[in-house]
C-alpha cells in the first residue's frame, strides 16, 4: 500500500499526460467499460484511441461521446503497426493540442484490438523518444470475462500475455458468471499476475469507481512475473531491428535479423475475420434464427461477431453483439453514421473466428434467413 502511494506521488509530479492502456480479449468489455468511463468527470478531456481487428471498424460507433478527441486507428492490430500508427496519432494529438485545435490533453485512453499483445504498445510508451517524453504509461487495464476467461487463458495466448502485463485486472461480466466460475477465475489470475488488484465489473461498471483505474503508477515490469520483463526485451530487439533494416545499407552490416530469433509471432495464424454485408433491409426474426443456428452449432470457433444491422421497419441500426455461443442483447444506435462506410445503411456483420469457413456460415444465412451475404 504504502509503495502504490509512493508510485502514485511520484506520477502525480510527472508533468507528462497520462496514458491509460485498456486490453482484453475480444468481446470482454472494453468498449462497454470505456463508455462507462467516458462518462465520469475524472474522465473529462480524455483523448481516445480505439484500434479494432475485422475489415470495418464497429467499436468507434458505440463509444458514445464521438467528437474530435476520438482517433480510430484502423490500419490493421495496433501492436503489429505500432511504429506508424500509434506513434503517428499520439505525435498527431499532441501537436494538435499544441496548435490549440483541440483542448489541452488531460488523459489518453488506448483501447487495444483484443487480439493485440500489449508488449509493443506499453514498449512504445515507454521508450519510444518523442513519446516517451511527452506522454507516460498511467496503467495497462486488462478486461478478462467472467464468463469465458478461464477458458480464454488455457487456449489463447494473447489473454494470458493481457493478464500477466495488466496494473488492474478487471474481471468483467460478473453479472452473469456463477460464483464458482468467478473465484476460479480470480485464483488463476493471481497466478498470473500476483501484483495486480482484481476488480468486478457488473453490466459494465467497475465495482471500484474510477479511483483505481487512474494513476497506478509508473509502469513497473519490475513487479510481475518475469516474463513481462523478457517480453519487453524481446519488443527492444525487434524496435532495433526495423530501425537498422530502414536504414541505409553501409550501416546495417552486423544488424540483428529483421525477426531476432525467439521473438513471437504476433497473432494466432489460425485466426481470420470476415465480413458480411446484406443490401436490402433484413427480416429481423429470420436473421436472429440464423444467428443463433450459426452460433449453437460453431460457437467454440466464433470468437467474435458485431455488426449493424438495418432492419425491416425499424429506421435505427441495431448492434449485434456475440462472444462464443453467446449473443448478448441487441440495442440500437441513435442514428445512422453520417460517414462511409455504413452512412450507405447496408446491414454489415464481421466474424473473427478460427477455422471457420466463411461458407458455411453463408449456407445457414441462405437457408434459414433467406438472405445472401455479399462480400464487402
Ligand atoms: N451483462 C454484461 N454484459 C457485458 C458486460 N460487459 C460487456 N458486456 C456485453 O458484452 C458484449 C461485448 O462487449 P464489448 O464492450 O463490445 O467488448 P469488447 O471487448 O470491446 O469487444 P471487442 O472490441 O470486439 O474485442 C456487448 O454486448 C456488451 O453489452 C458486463 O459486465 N455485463
Amino acid at each position: 500500500m504504502a509503495a502504490e502511494m509512493a508510485a502514485a506521488s511520484v506520477a502525480a509530479a510527472d508533468r507528462r499526460v497520462p496514458v491509460s492502456v485498456l486490453t482484453g480479449f475480444l468481446g470482454a468489455g472494453k468498449t462497454t467499460l470505456l463508455n462507462w468511463l467516458l462518462a465520469q468527470p475524472e474522465a473529462a478531456g480524455a483523448a481516445v484511441l480505439i484500434n479494432e481487428f475485422g475489415e470495418v471498424g464497429v467499436d468507434h460507433l458505440l463509444v458514445e461521446k464521438v467528437d474530435d478527441n476520438v482517433v480510430l486507428l484502423d490500419s490493421g492490430c495496433v501492436c503489429c503497426s505500432v511504429q506508424g500508427d500509434l506513434v503517428k496519432a499520439l505525435k498527431g494529438l499532441f501537436m494538435r493540442a499544441l496548435r490549440g485545435e483541440i483542448p489541452p490533453l488531460r488523459r489518453v485512453l488506448i483501447e487495444t484490438t483484443g487480439l493485440a499483445d500489449p508488449a509493443p504498445v506499453i514498449h512504445t510508451l515507454l521508450e519510444e523518444p518523442f513519446i516517451a517524453e511527452r506522454y507516460r504509461c498511467d496503467g495497462v487495464l486488462t478486461a478478462v470475462d467472467a464468463t469465458h476467461g478461464l477458458e480464454q487463458l488455457g487456449s489463447q495466448r494473447e489473454v494470458l500475455r493481457q493478464a500477466a502485463m495488466a496494473d488492474r485486472l478487471l474481471l468483467t461480466k460478473c453479472d452473469l458468471a456463477d460464483e464458482h466460475g468467478r473465484a476460479a477465475l480470480a485464483q488463476r489470475l493471481s497466478e498470473l499476475n500476483p501484483g495486480a488488484g482484481q476488480i468486478e465489473v457488473r453490466g459494465g461498471v467497475p465495482a471500484s469507481g474510477v479511483a483505481a483505474l487512474f494513476d497506478c503508477g509508473l509502469y513497473d515490469p519490475g513487479g510481475k512475473v518475469a516474463d513481462v520483463a523478457q517480453w519487453l526485451g524481446e519488443e527492444r530487439l525487434r524496435t532495433q531491428a526495423q530501425a537498422a533494416a530502414a536504414a541505409p545499407m553501409a550501416w546495417r552490416r552486423g544488424a540483428a535479423p529483421r525477426r531476432p530469433a525467439g521473438t513471437p509471432q504476433r497473432h494466432d495464424e489460425g485466426i481470420e475475420s470476415y465480413l458480411l454485408c446484406f443490401d436490402e433491409p433484413v427480416q429481423w426474426f429470420g436473421f436472429a434464427d440464423a444467428l443463433g443456428l450459426i452460433l449453437q452449432v460453431y460457437g467454440e470457433r466464433i470468437l467474435r461477431v458485431k455488426g449493424l444491422i438495418n432492419v425491416a421497419g425499424d429506421p435505427l441500426p441495431r448492434v449485434v453483439q456475440c462472444v462464443h455461443h453467446v449473443a448478448y442483447p441487441p440495442s440500437s444506435l441513435p442514428a445512422w453514421p453520417q460517414r462511409p462506410p455504413c452512412n450507405d445503411r447496408r446491414s454489415r456483420l464481421v466474424f473473427i473466428v478460427r477455422e471457420l469457413p466463411r461458407s458455411e456460415v453463408d449456407t445457414i444465412f441462405a437457408s434459414l434467413g433467406g438472405l445472401t451475404p455479399l462480400a464487402a
